[in-house]
């Protein structure tokens, strides 16, 4: 027997929860209900209303996304149901879609707050424990990640791990709040390791902070140029310098380190007199190397974006610019990648990246051709960044859509986008050799 509990509602919807009996020790089902329909849902750990409400909330626009429209709508679109349906209707009559806002609280969220952006900080939980947002980033202290950990949290505390994974992992197992972790750099492109990551593990994308990278070149003091036999660094410093460092003219071999001040600190552990790093000013300081060669990067527009990951995603908003992040993956079909890419393009949403990489569980499938032979073929997953967000209906009824030609689709994260001022990172052409 169902009685109800609790009502809450989403932004102009209405809805009401009844308990069912459980399901499993672990497990009760709950019915929820709004105007037009409703939704079964089981919750685990969940004993009350109200946390099935807050979990509904908060996994509405970012859970795994499942293979029917039923699933999809009580997994990502259950806070806009009604409007999206209404939106639908409005579509059919007027061919233009409206924004609206959809927030879990308040009626006045409606009303955009003001001209001004407001800080990425605002967005970011405060933690249970009480103390300074631990933030997880990948390599020691000095390094860009380090820096861009910072700018999204300025009075955090700096969780240094030595892989990407184990920043993945500190957020799961609570030892941190956030991770801040490379996604693309300007020049040396996708870090391919962290979008695979991202769909291996659970993490939601709540923010990203795109961070002007200025690399020096780093020796111990007293080292000259022409001492050099070899330069280390993090590959994507190696291939964001590569052309300055021929331009300078030295006879040195480049050698991967794991992170760009990881290499400033081993020069300096092991008093390498013939080896310089590249690394940024601040890990000079720390580890007590000289800059020999300022501003070494080929492009003076050189920014990495990073995502800012937590446990919990953040309630999408319409009062400034948002990023959204999916990945997707389809069956085999006629041009279905431009299908889905074309239901961003109808509704004026603008891409700005695509990504493709190997389907991990499917990464080849053989196929029949015209004359009777099996050719193979390559399959992918696809990641994708529009710039629009999940409480704005256009996003909701795309992906509706693109839920319509795919086999697989989970939102990454809908989050601000970074639009704090530019200040270019020096470059090519600015560099003093001493
Ligand atoms: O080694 C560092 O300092 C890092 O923070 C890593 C990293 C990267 O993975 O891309 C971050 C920013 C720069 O693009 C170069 C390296």
């Amino acid at each position: 027997m169902f009685s109800v509990c609790q009502s809450f509602s989403v932004g102009l919807n209405k809805y009401k929860i009844s308990t069912g009996s459980p399901l499993s020790k672990l497990q009760r089902q709950f019915t929820i209900q709004c105007a037009s329909e409703s939704l079964h849902y089981s919750a685990t750990n969940a004993t009350d209303p109200a946390s099935v409400a807050a979990s509904i909330n908060n996994s509405a626009f970012t859970g795994g996304v499942g293979k029917t429209r039923g699933d999809w709508q009580s997994s990502c679109a259950i806070l806009s149901s009604t409007v999206v349906k209404q939106q639908q209707d409005n579509e059919k009559t007027n061919g233009v879609e409206n924004v609206t806002v959809v927030d879990r609280d308040r009626i006045s969220d409606l009303v955009p707050t003001g001209n001004l952006p407001k800080p990425l900080s605002d967005l970011i939980p405060t933690p249970a424990h009480g103390s300074e947002t631990r933030v997880a980033y990948q390599g020691v202290p000095g390094a860009y990640s380090e820096a861009a950990a910072a700018n999204a949290c300025p009075n955090g505390e700096f969780i240094p791990c030595d892989q990407f994974q184990v920043a993945f992992q500190a957020v799961e197992l609570w030892i941190a709040d956030l991770a801040v972790l490379p996604l693309e750099n300007s020049v040396g492109g996708s870090i391919h390791r962290n979008y695979d990551l991202l769909l291996r593990h659970r993490l939601h994308i709540i923010g990203e902070v795109q961070l002007p990278v200025r690399h020096c070149l780093l020796a111990l003091p007293g080292v000259r140029k022409q001492d050099l036999n070899r330069v280390i660094s993090h590959p994507q410093a190696l291939a964001q310098c590569e052309l300055t460092l021929n331009k300078l003219a030295l006879n040195v071999t480049r050698e991967e380190a794991y992170s760009t001040a990881g290499a400033a600190e081993i020069i300096a552990e092991r008093n390498l007199r013939d080896t310089a790093a590249i690394a940024s000013e601040r890990a000079a300081k720390l580890y007590g190397l000289d800059v020999i060669a300022d501003g070494i990067h080929d492009d003076c527009n050189n920014v990495t974006r990073f995502a800012m990951l937590a446990r919990e995603p953040i309630i999408p908003r319409t009062d400034r610019p948002f990023r959204t992040s999916i990945v997707f993956a389809h069956d085999n079909g006629t041009a279905v990648l431009f299908k889905v890419l074309s239901v961003f393009a109808f509704r004026n949403i603008n891409l700005t990246k695509i990504e493709s990489r190997p389907h991990r569980n499917r990464p080849i499938t053989f196929v029949d051709d015209d004359n009777g032979e099996t050719a193979k073929r390559f399959e992918y997953v696809f990641y994708v960044d529009f710039e629009a967000s999940m409480a704005d209906v256009r996003a909701q009824n795309a992906l509706s859509d693109v839920q319509e030609f795919t086999t697989f689709l989970r939102v990454l994260g809908s989050y601000p986008i970074d639009i704090s001022p530019w200040s270019p990172s020096g470059g090519i052409h600015r560099y003093d050799v001493t």
